[in-house]
């Protein structure tokens, strides 16, 4: 087991060294998801009364965003070592002493707009940070919002908040684009607004879902759950006991999918949450990849479909189109990362399509520095070739968090050893990661 230096504040080891070349075996079970986990935490505020979230998973995205809880007032405490989280908001949030440090190295801290706008007609946030990905947009969270009468200016690394005491009823909302977080804002912004409020163009990815499924617990309908129409029956006031428990993360489940595959291993990833997952692994299939699955079952939230899925050993071909994410149901924008090692691994040339990130294709050109070819044709789209012989070398992680785990996978294969500086990246979404594949056999040490 790993040793931090006794630090038990600190998520993760510094810097990894890796022996690659050792085939994987075993089982592993996902852990729940990052994006669920920061969405419920923001919503805990729609909530007057306790939340307790199940099995939390223990990552910096989650502790960044409960150190900004905690400055403003939140009472939070972990109940024993599964990651059970206790919340209990107070009367009145102070958010004037909140953590700008914790708050902008996240991105997740923009959905503190849709629950703060109920009760506080004016406030600042910091900028919303994150990994390096390129622009991000928050004006469809701005335009979203305004129809529940925020308005934002920005001013010296902040959002300047106010919020109109009369608006009318939005009734119908279309969100100018379906994103995850956006989807988030304008339910919890729709939750007590105390009418019905319909939101088209919504998301209906995984993260969405759990909001959605916690807040009905909060006594708060809602129709279209899984579809790109929602609606919401607001309630003025909630004050309540909840307690809820979020799904397995489908892009932890890709991960370590991933894994077995460039590391010709046959591995179980247990809990794997199989509608989330299911067009990457057809793809996957029709590269040649050969794998088995239990009968499904429902994850702790009653709803979420898993599967224990057994990746074999397969060659691999490259995929006959190119390979690009599209919002759920769609190749997961955050899985496609995972694509560029994978078709490292297949015989012939792949094309990656990133439209949505600007920065992040680029980053998975550090492929190369282990053996890959993988060429940039523009900022959003891949040319990589293979099958390559991977080769040990000593990398710093990009900031950016699945191309940091790529490189990983990558360096569990290369031949001899490597060193992947910098892994914290790592740490914002994964709960242990390196420790988690050492149990299944990987020679990788924490230095
Ligand atoms: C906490 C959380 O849940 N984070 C996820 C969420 O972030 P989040 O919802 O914040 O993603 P963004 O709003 O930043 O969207 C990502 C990019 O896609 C673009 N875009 C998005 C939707 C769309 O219909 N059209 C469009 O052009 C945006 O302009 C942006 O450039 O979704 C991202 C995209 O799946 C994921 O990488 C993040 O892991
Ligand atoms: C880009 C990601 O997430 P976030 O929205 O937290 O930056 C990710 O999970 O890969």
């Amino acid at each position: 087991m790993f040793d931090y230096g006794g630090d038990p504040a600190h998520t993760g080891p510094r810097h990894l060294r890796v022996r690659g070349g050792t085939a994987l075996t075993g089982s592993i079970d996902v852990k729940t998801s990052k994006n669920a986990g920061v969405a419920l935490l923001c919503a805990s505020l729609l909530n007057r009364g306790p939340t307790v979230l199940r099995r939390v998973a223990r990552i910096e995205e989650v502790n960044r965003i409960l150190r900004v809880l905690g400055s403003m007032g939140v009472a939070y405490e972990w109940l024993g070592p599964d990651g059970d989280l206790r919340l209990q908001p107070p009367e009145r949030l102070d958010l004037t002493r909140i953590d700008a440090d914790a708050a902008r190295r996240t991105r997740s801290i923009i959905m503190f707009l849709g629950p703060l706008l109920h009760d506080y007609p004016e406030f600042e946030l910091p900028f919303a940070g994150g990994c390096e990905l390129g622009d991000r947009t928050v004006e469809p969270h701005l335009t979203a919002l305004r129809r529940f009468g925020l308005s934002v200016e920005r001013s010296q690394g902040s959002y300047r908040a106010t919020v109109k005491e009369h608006v009318e009823r939005p009734g119908t909302i279309v969100l100018t684009e379906r994103g995850d977080t956006v989807t988030a804002n304008a339910i919890m912004a729709a939750a007590r607004f105390p009418d019905v409020t319909v939101i088209r163009n919504a998301s209906c990815n995984y993260q969405v879902q759990d909001l959605c499924w916690y807040i009905e617990k909060l006594g708060v309908r809602i129709d279209g759950v899984g579809t790109t129409t929602l609606t919401v029956y607001g309630r003025a006031e909630i004050d309540t006991t909840v307690d809820y428990a979020p799904a397995e993360d489908p892009i932890e489940a890709w991960s370590l999918v991933s894994a077995a595959i460039v590391t010709e291993s046959e591995i179980t990833v247990r809990r794997t949450p199989i509608e989330f997952v299911e067009i990457e692994l057809a793809l996957a299939e029709e590269m040649g990849l050969a794998y088995s699955r239990s009968d499904e079952y429902l994850a702790a939230n009653g709803r979420t479909r898993l599967v224990d899925l057994t990746v074999h050993p397969s060659p691999l071909r490259a995929a006959a189109d190119k390979i690009h994410p599209m919002p759920f149901p769609g190749l997961n924008i955050d899985n496609l990362p995972f694509f560029a090692v994978i078709a490292s691994c297949a015989k012939g040339g792949t094309m990656i399509h990133d439209w949505v990130y600007e920065n992040r294709a680029i980053y998975l050109t550090e492929l190369n520095r282990l053996g890959a070819k993988v060429r940039l044709l523009d900022p959003h789209r891949l040319q990589v070739e293979g099958p390559v012989q991977w080769t040990g070398a000593e990398v710093v992680c990009p900031p950016a968090l699945r191309p940091a785990v790529v490189l990983l996978l990558a360096m569990l294969r290369a031949q001899g050893t490597s060193e992947l500086r910098h892994v914290d990246v790592i740490h914002r979404g994964y709960e242990q990661l390196a420790q988690r594949l050492q149990l299944l056999g990987a020679e990788i040490e924490p230095f």
